[in-house]
Order: C-alpha cells, then structure tokens, then sequence
C-alpha cells in the first residue's frame, strides 16, 4: 500500500516573497537551512535555493505547484495600501485568502502564517499599549484596512485540526527597513512637494515602527511553535520594537537625515483630517474623469496624528519573542 509522504518540515512556501517583507522573510528562512518557493505576481529578484513561481493568488490552479511537498505556507502577499482600490484588496485579499486557504487543504500543507496587520483595530482614535484582544475596526478607515480584518478572519477561522490545517496571524505595524517601497519613499516624495512643513497635531503622539528583521523574526518564531496542541493556533499576535516612538520625532529624523528640513509649524488634527476626508471624496467622484492621488489620505492623516501603539506581551509569552 502507498504511504503519503509527509511534507518535510524545511520546506515552505513564501506567497508575495518578491515584496519587501517577504523577500527579507525568504532570505532568513534560507539562511535557517529551509527550501523555499515563492509564489509572487511578480520575481523580482534570485537566490540559490529558492523556485519561483509567478502567478496570481487568486488562482487555485497556479498556486498548487507552489506548495507541492510544503508544509508550510507564509501569506504575506497584499496590494499596496496606496493603490486604495477597492476591488482590487476585495479580490486579492478576501477572495484570494479563500483560495490560499482552499489550496492548502487540497496541497495538505499543515502550517499557514498570515501576515495581517495592527491596523485591523485602529480606526483613527487613540490606541495606547493595545492588546490583540481589542475588538476588530467597526468602521475601518479604508479599503485596506477593512479587507486585512476579513483576510484575519478567514485565516484564523481555517484553523481546523481535523483537516489538519494550523493556522496563525502575525500583527506587524509600520514596517521599516532596507528595500522599504512606502514609508520612506512616501515621506521624501511629499517632503520634495513641499508638504512635510506640518506637524498634525500636537506632535506628541506615540506610535509603533516596527524594523523588518523583528517581523521577520516574529513570523519564524510564530511558524515553528506552530504545533496541534500549542496555544498558538487560531490566533493574531502583535509583533513590535518594543519601543515606541513619537511618531513626529521619527519623521523628524529621518527628513533631517535626508538633507531636508524637518516639519516645524502646527496644524489641528480635525481640520487636516476634514480636508483629507474632502479630498479623498472629490478624488472618489471625479475618477471616472480624472485620476489623482491625495498625498494626505485620511488613514495617513489619522496615523500622523493619534496614537497606535500596541503591546507584544503575548508573542513574548507564547513565541518566546524578543526584539532582536
Ligand atoms: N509595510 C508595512 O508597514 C506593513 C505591511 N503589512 C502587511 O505585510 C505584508 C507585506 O507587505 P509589504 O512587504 O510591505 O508589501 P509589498 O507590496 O512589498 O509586498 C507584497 C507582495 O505581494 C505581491 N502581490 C500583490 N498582489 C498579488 C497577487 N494577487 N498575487 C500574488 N502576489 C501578489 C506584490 O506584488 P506587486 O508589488 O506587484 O503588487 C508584492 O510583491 C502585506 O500583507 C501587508 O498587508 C502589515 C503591516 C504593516
Ligand atoms: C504624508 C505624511 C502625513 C505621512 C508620511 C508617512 C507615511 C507614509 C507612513 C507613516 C505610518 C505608515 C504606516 C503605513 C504606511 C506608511 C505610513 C502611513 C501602514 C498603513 C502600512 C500598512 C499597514 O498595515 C499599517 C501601516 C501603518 C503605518
């Protein structure tokens, strides 16, 4: 009689491992000894010991070979927040995460990492130390946002010990680091426009910026005590510096590393965010005339002026976490 052969647990598969967390998620798992497929819209870069595979999630029958003889599967794929197009994030992360899901019970992959995000309980009021255990958004800023809560859910809600499919999501917020394509190139694209001379605020909201290698590191601790009887599955973890910074200091720094001036002069949080509401309705109404993309998008305006910090108590608790 044939055995099936169990998937060796070196061998896993990164979905979006040609974007900037994924590909420093795939470099470190090669450098742990694993085998590594990655399954991406786009390659865009090579590694020894690493197979590309390129395609669209939400396509079954393009993400199958990925995962053959893998047992682990890390979902880290998402259009960018800036596209803010609702379709697209409905497609790619609901339907698409549907799919992932589908194609992991038919490739009998045992383990799923979600890559979610702390956003999933922000919607625009201050958020000091939170834990995982706040209520998702009731009404999430945007498009982005709101398709990241369904994509959580789905994942945490596919854990199924019966189908055998484990199942977890890692929180990470403001991500940082080399090969970063939104934070640091949105802050000197608007700084060039001219338009970092303002504080929103107050400018002494606290906030999380999390360095890709602490992700990293989190996703990894999270996929090997992912196990049938660990505390773990079926759960969201909030993975941070540890550190928390005021969010107008570090935009600050970074400007004035840059050679530009940092922002000096105070705006009030409610009016910026009226205008930036304005804004992106008037964009909304004109699309199907014109396309323009408002630099103060409201989710940007309330991450530039409230706090969100949260705390990684249970990943250091449960996954032995530590910033690195
Ligand atoms: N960066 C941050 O601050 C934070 C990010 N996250 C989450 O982390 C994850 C990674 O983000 P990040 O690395 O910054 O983003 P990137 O855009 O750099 O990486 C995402 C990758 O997924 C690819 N992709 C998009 N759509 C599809 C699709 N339909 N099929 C296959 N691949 C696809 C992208 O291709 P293409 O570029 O061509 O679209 C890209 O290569 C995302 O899930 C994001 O929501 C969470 C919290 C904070
Ligand atoms: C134009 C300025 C008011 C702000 C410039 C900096 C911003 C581009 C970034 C500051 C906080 C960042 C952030 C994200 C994207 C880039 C920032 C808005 C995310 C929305 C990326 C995706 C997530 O899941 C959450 C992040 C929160 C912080």
């Amino acid at each position: 009689m044939a055995t099936r052969v169990r998937p060796s647990s070196k061998r896993c598969a990164v979905i979006g491992g040609s974007g900037f967390l994924g590909r420093h998620l795939v470099e470190k798992l090669v450098d742990r000894g694993y085998t590594v497929s990655v399954f991406d819209i786009r390659q865009s870069y090579e590694l020894p010991g690493v197979t590309f595979h390129q395609g669209d999630l939400c396509d079954k029958q393009a993400l199958l070979p990925a995962m053959k003889d893998v047992s682990l599967v890390f979902h880290c794929a998402s259009p960018a927040p800036a596209s803010d197009d609702r379709r697209l994030f409905e497609r790619v992360n609901i339907e698409g995460t549907r799919t992932v899901i589908q194609a992991c019970n038919e490739a009998g992959v045992q383990k799923l990492v979600l890559t979610s995000s702390a956003s999933v309980v922000f919607e625009g009021t201050d958020v000091k130390n939170g834990g995982e255990d706040l209520p998702y958004a009731k009404k999430p800023i945007d498009y982005y946002t709101q398709t990241k809560i369904q994509q959580e859910k789905l994942v945490l809600e596919a854990f199924d010990e019966g189908k055998g499919l484990l199942t977890v999501a890692i929180r990470p917020h403001g991500i940082f680091g080399p090969r970063d394509p939104q934070l640091v190139p949105i802050l000197v694209d608007s700084a060039r426009k001219g338009k970092m001379r303002f504080i929103i605020g107050d400018g002494t909201n606290v906030v999380d910026f999390t360095f890709v290698e602490n992700v990293v590191h989190g996703h990894i601790l999270a996929a090997e005590r992912l196990r049938p009887d660990s505390p773990i599955c079926g759960k969201p973890y909030h993975i941070t510096n540890d550190e928390p910074v005021r969010f107008w200091d570090f935009m600050s720094e970074v400007l004035v590393g840059l050679g530009y001036a940092a922002p000096r002069y105070h705006l009030p949080y409610a009016v910026v965010y009226g205008l930036a509401l304005l804004l992106w309705l008037l964009a909304l109404i004109l699309r199907p005339l014109v396309s323009f993309k408002p630099t103060f998008t409201p989710m940007r305006v309330a991450l530039a002026g409230t706090h969100h910090y949260y705390s990684c108590e249970r990943a250091k608790r449960d996954l032995g976490y530590k910033p690195l």
